[in-house]
């Protein structure tokens, strides 16, 4: 069930890497040549490149099974050491090559300024015989996994021989495949669920720009005819895109509120986004997720490992002050909120009315809902649509003031608006686990109710209470 327990295990394949930090201070430049003094003070080391995804997805409490390549040297156990600080990291697909270093990235930093970095790395493809010990060992990750990720820095771990035993093993077990991406074109990752580029990625691979979101869906579309899979396109300070190979195309602002240091927000997107679909959320419930977890990783300096408890106290703070409970927020929000909730743990309830005039059956009706499961989102229907459903004199009271009543009501977590003739857009974009309307419908009757249960959810069906209407009132009222 979505947003319960331990969630996994998500295969995480691809280059992985050490994050050296060397800092100091500089308050002088060397006698010796134009180069400043860097007066020695901590190093530290974390996860890199595919381990800074692996470390990210068990921070958000996944269980991760990691397939890489390391040198036999003391990087790697430094790597192994680094990795140890996360429960539910596997380090027995981690596959040693005596031939090769173990990449590390070491940044020399004064303060928070980086003033050089050093890379160590050897870029020629393993030799066939790691090439075929990669090969039989994420065949066995596979195995055990309900997710897979390749992350793609080019560095030889995901040849082509080794991407279509992973693509092959997923579909085999019809498992989903993310791909992080770093190939100028997208051919060899046909087969795969999903591709995440960054903008420059994007661009190599389509020679397309995406500074409008017009542009970028129309270059994910172009990327997508490459492997035949959906893109979600990254664009740093513009957030993401989604195109999907039903044509449907999802724009997700940056939430950011504070940039120190975006390198590395790729990589934790892509572990919210696998541990989001791990849980059984929806594609789109999963990139609000992940959006809303790299707005928290770009306030971090240097590598960054973003908790379940700091996403889940960001998400709350994304629900505007002064108004929680039961605060009207955009779609966008409502999604990103809700899915941290399920990532929590929270079963998410989710109805819809217009409320014009709020009477004790509304009230009966949303605590009983309240009472299905842990959080209650209320959509309510916008002005016009309460017009067209209603006629030309209703509402009688305005959408906001509508959602200030409801938003008031204990019971209620969130109040969205939606504006369509039909909730089904918005349950689908939300992706509650239960679905509650009132007794007057069938269970077959609900829209959406198809939505929820494919993923795992339910369809509450709740007694009305006799004799209570809006339109009553309004009658009464007019004498
Ligand atoms: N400057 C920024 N302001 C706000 N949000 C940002 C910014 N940069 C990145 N983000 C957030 O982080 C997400 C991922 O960033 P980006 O598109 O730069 O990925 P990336 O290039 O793959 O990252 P990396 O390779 O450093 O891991 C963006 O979609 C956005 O949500
Ligand atoms: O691709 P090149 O630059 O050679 O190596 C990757 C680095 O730039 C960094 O990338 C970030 O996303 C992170 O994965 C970080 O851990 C990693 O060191």
């Amino acid at each position: 069930m979505a947003g319960k327990g331990a969630v996994g295990p998500i295969a995480v394949i691809g280059d992985v890497m050490v994050d050296r930090y060397i800092v100091g201070s500089v308050s002088r430049i060397s006698p010796e040549a134009p180069v400043p003094v860097l007066v020695h003070g901590a190093e530290r080391i974390v996860p890199g490149g595919a381990a800074n995804v692996a470390a990210n997805a068990a921070a958000l409490g996944a269980q991760v099974i990691l397939v890489g390549l390391t040198g036999a040297d003391p990087e790697a156990e430094a790597l192994k050491d680094a990795l140890a600080a996360y429960p539910g990291i596997d380090l027995s697909s981690l596959v040693a090559d005596g031939g090769r270093p173990t990449i590390t990235k070491t940044r020399v930093m004064s303060g928070r300024q980086q003033i050089v970095r050093i890379d160590a790395e050897i870029l020629t493809p393993p030799a066939e015989d790691t090439v075929a010990r990669l090969v039989a060992t994420v065949e066995e990750a596979l195995g055990r996994s309900s997710v897979v990720v390749l992350s793609d820095y080019a560095k030889g771990v995901l040849s082509d021989v080794v991407i279509g035993a992973a693509i092959a093993a997923a579909q085999a077990k019809s498992v989903p495949v993310i791909v992080d991406p770093k190939r100028r074109t997208f051919e060899a990752y046909r087969g795969a669920t999903l591709v995440t580029p960054n903008r420059l990625e994007l661009a190599a691979a389509t020679g397309l720009p995406d500074t409008t979101d017009a542009e970028a869906a129309l270059a994910a579309e172009a990327a997508s005819r490459q492997f035949g899979g959906d893109v979600l396109v990254t664009r740093a300070e513009k957030g993401m895109t989604l195109w999907r190979r039903n044509g449907q195309v999802l724009h997700v602002p940056a939430q950011a509120r504070e940039v120190f240091d975006v390198s590395g927000a790729g990589d934790t997107a892509l572990a919210a986004l696998a541990v989001s679909l791990a849980s059984g959320h929806t594609l789109e419930t999963s990139v609000h997720f992940a959006n809303a977890a790299a707005a928290v990783a770009v306030g971090k300096i240097g590598t960054a490992v973003v908790t379940r408890a700091e996403l889940n106290a960001a998400l709350d703070a994304s629900v505007p002050e002064g108004a929680q409970p039961g605060a009207l927020v955009d779609r966008a929000r409502a999604a990103a909120v809700i899915a941290g909730w399920q990532a929590a743990g929270a079963r998410v309830v989710f109805t819809n009315g217009c409320f014009d005039l709020v009477h004790p059956g509304h009230v009966s009706i949303l605590e009983a809902a309240a009472r299905e499961g842990d959080r209650l989102v209320v959509a309510l229907n916008t002005d016009t649509s309460v017009q067209r459903l209603k006629g030309p004199t209703r509402p009688v009271q305005d959408e906001a003031a509508r959602a200030r009543v409801i938003g008031a009501l204990r019971c209620v977590d969130l109040v969205v608006l939606f504006e369509e003739d039909t909730p089904l857009e918005i349950i689908t974009t939300l992706g509650p686990d239960v679905l509650v309307k009132g007794a007057d419908y069938r269970e077959d009757e609900v829209v959406g109710g198809d939505v929820v249960k494919a993923r795992g959810g339910r369809v509450a069906l709740i007694p009305l209470v006799e004799g209570r209407s809006t339109s009553a009132l309004v009658a009464k009222a007019k004498g």
